[in-house]
Order: C-alpha cells, then sequence, then structure tokens
C-alpha cells in the first residue's frame, strides 16, 4: 500500500490503467471535479476521458461492462455502500479533495417566496439549513440526482432554489444568494475486481 499526502492507495498505481473514469453527472458536479483531479495525479498525459453519468449506479454498471476502468464516488454518498459490497468491484484507492464552492442559488429575476422549494442531491442536503439566508425557511426539499440535475430544476423553475456548485450554477446561469463554501470530501475509487492486480 502507497501512501501519499491525500491519497489513500492500495491498488491504483500497480492496478489497471486509469485511462477511462467514470463518475456522477452532468457536467458542474463535485464527481466531475473529484475526477479531473483523479486525472490529473493518476492518468495519462493528454486530455482527460470522463464519463458522466446520472447515477453513480450507472456509472457502477459501466465499470462492471469495462465502458470505464474507474469509478469515483464521494464518501457522502449514503449509496456507496453497495459499491463496497459488490464482490465483481475492487476498491483501489481514496483521495482528500475539496469540492467546488456550494451555495444556494437562484435564476436571476426570479421572485423567491419566503417559504421556498429547494433543489438538492441528498449528500450535501445539510448545507441548505446552514447557507440559506434568514429571511427564508424551507417549504419543501426536492432531491436531484446530482448537484448539476439540482441547478437544472430551478433554471426550469420547478423549484425556487438549489443547492449547487459554483460551475453547475453558472452553467444554468443561477446567481448566488447565499455565501458559499467548500466540502472536504474523502473520494473512493474503484475498478473491476478481475482485472485489478
Ligand atoms: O452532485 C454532486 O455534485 C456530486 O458529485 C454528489 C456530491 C454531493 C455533495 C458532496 C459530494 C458529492
Amino acid at each position: 500500500m502507497i501512501q501519499e499526502p491525500g491519497w489513500i492507495d492500495t491498488a491504483l498505481s500497480d492496478g489497471p490503467a486509469v485511462d477511462r473514469i467514470g463518475t456522477l453527472g452532468p457536467a458542474g458536479t463535485s464527481s466531475e471535479q473529484a475526477a479531473l483531479y483523479l486525472w490529473a495525479d493518476r492518468g495519462p498525459a493528454g486530455p482527460p476521458t470522463i464519463h458522466l453519468y446520472n447515477t453513480y449506479e450507472t456509472a457502477g454498471q459501466a465499470l462492471r461492462e469495462r465502458t470505464v476502468s474507474h469509478v469515483v464516488i464521494a464518501n457522502a454518498y449514503a449509496g456507496i455502500h453497495s459499491f463496497y459490497m459488490d464482490p465483481s468491484l475492487r476498491f483501489v484507492g481514496a483521495f482528500l479533495f475539496d469540492t467546488p464552492h456550494y451555495g444556494i442559488a437562484a435564476s436571476p429575476g426570479h421572485r423567491i417566496p419566503r417559504r421556498a422549494r429547494i433543489a438538492t442531491h441528498p449528500a450535501p442536503v445539510a448545507l441548505v439549513d446552514e447557507l440559506l439566508p434568514a429571511d427564508y425557511s424551507v417549504a419543501e426539499i426536492l432531491y436531484a440526482t446530482s448537484t448539476s440535475a439540482a441547478a437544472d430544476q430551478a433554471r426550469r423553475g420547478e423549484t425556487d432554489l438549489a443547492l449547487t456548485t459554483q460551475p453547475a450554477a453558472k452553467a444554468h446561469a443561477l446567481e448566488f444568494i447565499s455565501r458559499t463554501r467548500p466540502i472536504r470530501m474523502l473520494w473512493s475509487v474503484f475498478a473491476l475486481a478481475d482485472t485489478s492486480a
């Protein structure tokens, strides 16, 4: 096992080459940024090959079908247990990587009611209470499949607000109405069990 600052490497260095990384999308998720970090540290030189899926489970299926060589998952994702338990997969490493800044965002010009409907991925939901400005309260939390999907719900007017990342807010032309902050996160990397050394 190789230990470097920020890394737990159980079979990343001597396992299959990191040449196609699968994770949660669409573009703008924390997972996409984490995958880019993994590629920059452990992937080959050249443009990164990152495949973004609507769920971590779909990314896991792509790994089983060898469409991707590795999958990266936030340890804050409650469903990560099934990846650790799956005998067809192998945990090959983990790394510490802060997410992009998270905040609560709205479409410019949207009239935000005092009691607002807020879209979020389940993992960072506790940040809604932490970051929501005192002028507002929560009418309803609507769970989205990712931070980017949450931003899209606010953009479409399906919710008043979204808890989302800075890249996703920008991609969906949302403006933050709260302060923002990153989340210190551990990311787990999985490969196929039978191809890992
Ligand atoms: O939806 C995202 O952006 C994700 O990547 C899931 C997530 C959410 C919050 C912290 C870490 C990962």
